[in-house]
């Protein structure tokens, strides 16, 4: 579906708000200080994916006062739209050799986990010497990939669909300053 910046508008104004900006900055800062306690010390490596983790990156990294370095990874199944597909689509891999690396992956949302689980698995394919993940937002659902965990999580949100913050509706309002659930879905 192609969205109109004129209907994109109308979502952003028709939306519930769910958590406030406020709100979101408290949930970065506990964030970054469990990053902080757990990966001080490692050199780790960021990865971003791209792109609705874009936002999520970018509000951690001022909070980390460490050595770390950045890449990041495209991999997608929504492919703006509103329901995901069965296979995960790479776009761009990690440039920066993963081997040997303690890997924090950053992420808008886990939902039903394919997007993370995929994402994992390569990393520790890829020989990694640890992987962990961080998102900041869970989706609250019995559907997620069994067993799946991130080990660093903001805010929780309903079964909604959600945007703001990095997550789009329809690769729309991904700048929406604070977490959004489109009306009636
Ligand atoms: O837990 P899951 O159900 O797998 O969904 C989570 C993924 O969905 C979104 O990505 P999307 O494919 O929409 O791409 P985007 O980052 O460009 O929005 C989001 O950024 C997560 O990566
Ligand atoms: N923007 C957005 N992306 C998603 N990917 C998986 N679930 C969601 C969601 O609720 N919103």
């Amino acid at each position: 579906m192609r969205l109109t910046p004129e209907q994109a508008a109308e979502v952003w104004a028709s939306a519930d708000c769910l958590i406030p900006a406020p709100a979101m900055a408290k949930a970065l800062d506990q964030m970054a200080a469990a990053i902080s306690a757990d990966l001080a010390k490692l050199n780790p490596l960021l990865l971003c994916v791209m792109t609705g983790g874009v936002v999520t990156l970018g509000q951690l990294l001022p909070r980390l006062a460490f050595p770390l370095q950045v890449d990041y990874l495209h991999a997608t199944r929504y492919d703006g739209n509103t329901q995901g597909g069965d296979n995960l689509r790479w776009l761009v891999s990690p440039r920066t050799p993963l081997s040997g690396r303690h890997v924090l992956v950053v992420d808008d949302i886990l939902d039903e986990g394919l997007t993370l689980a995929g994402i994992l698995a390569h990393c520790q394919e890829a020989g990694a010497a640890s992987v962990r993940s961080a998102v900041l937002v869970k989706k609250l659902h019995d559907r997620c990939v069994p067993g799946l965990r991130a080990d660093y999580c903001g805010e929780s949100v309903p079964d909604r669909y959600v945007f703001g913050y990095g997550m789009d509706y329809h690769e729309y309002l991904r700048n929406a300053d604070g977490i959004y659930a489109v009306a009636g879905q």
